[in-house]
């Protein structure tokens, strides 16, 4: 099905350096590069690092700070055929990050949020307001959502006043939301039905990569739908995979939860040991980060976590949601994940007290919790 998108009217254009006026992705060796993922899967996988022809309006030194690498190559992303009104449905900790970057790089952005008051800062920036995400499809070429969760993304794009009510050939809707496959698979089939084309596409990546225009997309679905948003991708991220059928990305984003969800528990059970035997958690916090288990993570947030802070970027919440959805999945499957589950009840005992809406990190409090022994 041809899309009928048009050229936005973009409000800053490229520099002219010669490096962002080469066709070809540029490949600036970094030591992450030294480290190569290997593809053999069933899964048909395409992926393509940030191409620096493909952010049109970041300046020069946003682009010099990325690392790329470039793998399987699909097809280029063209600025002058990106979809020309764009929705943005959902502006949360991640929606409004990402909904800004497209705004800043000259898209014509209409948002909607259920609490009407996170639309302001994006409206003050040059964004449209809609009442509905019905009225949002409707007035846009692609529709983009980010919600908290399944129940969510479903109500959003299938609910009484939902997207798919607004939808009809020609347009497209992009589900960023981390959700299950099941759920993603439903909300396809309510957009498909109105001869509209559904790409699901959860990030890898938090509030700062959101931020930064650094996340990792996990797509699957709609192949034409992919390379037609692929330029709003990399104005949003720094990498997408193109994972195949409605459900691979979705399973992806829950697989990599699952690590980083038992990774955290583990981390937190260490800092605690150490102090217990009389070390100091914060040169813990520097031992790993210089060793073969360091990890951004644990050097972003250890300093914190030491210091009993959890400033939220990824919330405990929607942590626990994906491990219990990865669970799920890994239950359909017949697939052992003792640590997972376990991990799964840190975060549950966590919830309990309170820490929902703190950053995951505070999943240490429900160990404290326990070695001191108070009820839960
Ligand atoms: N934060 C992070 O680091 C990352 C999060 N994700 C995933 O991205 C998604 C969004 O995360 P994040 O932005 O952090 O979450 P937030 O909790 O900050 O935002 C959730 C969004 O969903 C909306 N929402 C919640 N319930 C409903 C409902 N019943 N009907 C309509 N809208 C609803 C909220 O609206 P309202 O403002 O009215 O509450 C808000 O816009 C989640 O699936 C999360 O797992 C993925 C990668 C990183
Ligand atoms: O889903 C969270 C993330 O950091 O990725």
């Amino acid at each position: 099905m041809a899309m009928s998108f048009f050229k936005p009217n973009h409000t800053h254009h490229l520099s002219s350096t010669s490096i962002l006026n080469s066709p070809f992705p540029k490949v600036y060796p970094t030591k992450s590069m030294s480290i190569r993922p290997s593809f053999s899967t069933r899964i048909p996988i395409h992926f393509r690092a940030k191409p620096v022809s493909s952010v049109p309006t970041k300046p020069f030194f946003s682009l010099s700070s990325k690392a790329f690498s470039s793998q399987i190559s699909v097809s280029a992303a063209k600025p002058d055929e990106m979809p020309a009104r764009i929705g943005f449905l959902g502006l949360g900790i991640m929606g409004s990050p990402m909904a800004q970057n497209l705004i800043k790089a000259g898209c014509d952005v209409t948002v909607w949020n259920r609490t009407e008051s996170k639309c302001g800062p994006l409206i003050s920036l040059g964004a449209k307001y809609k009442s509905s995400p019905k009225e949002v499809a409707a007035s846009c070429d692609v529709t983009f959502a980010m919600l908290a969760d399944p129940e969510s993304a479903l109500d959003v794009a299938c609910g009484e006043h939902g997207a798919a009510k607004g939808m009809s050939p020609g347009k497209g809707y992009v589900d960023v939301s981390t959700v299950d496959g099941a759920t993603s698979k439903l909300i396809g089939t309510h957009i498909k039905a109105t001869g509209a084309l559904f790409l699901e596409a959860p990030v890898s990546g938090s509030k700062k990569p959101a931020e930064d225009g650094q996340l990792i997309f996990l797509t699957a679905g709609d192949r034409s739908l992919f390379d037609t948003v692929a330029p709003l991708l990399d104005i949003m991220g720094k990498s997408r995979f193109f994972l195949g059928d409605v459900g691979n990305g979705a399973a992806m984003k829950l697989v990599v939860n699952m690590i980083m969800g038992s990774m955290m528990a583990s981390f937190s059970e260490g800092l605690l040991l150490s102090e217990k035997v009389g070390l100091d958690p914060k040169v813990l916090v520097e031992v790993v980060s210089q060793g073969a288990i360091s990890a951004p993570m644990f050097s972003m947030k250890g300093p914190s976590m030491v210091q009993s802070l959890y400033p939220t970027a990824f919330p405990l919440k929607h942590q626990q949601k994906d491990l219990r959805l990865a669970l799920g999945l890994a239950e359909s499957v017949s697939q052992p994940t003792p640590i997972a589950a376990a991990a799964n009840e840190l975060y549950k005992v966590a919830k309990s007290r309170g820490l929902s809406d703190e950053d995951f990190s505070a999943v240490i409090e429900a160990l404290k919790a326990k070695l001191q022994n108070k009820p839960e």
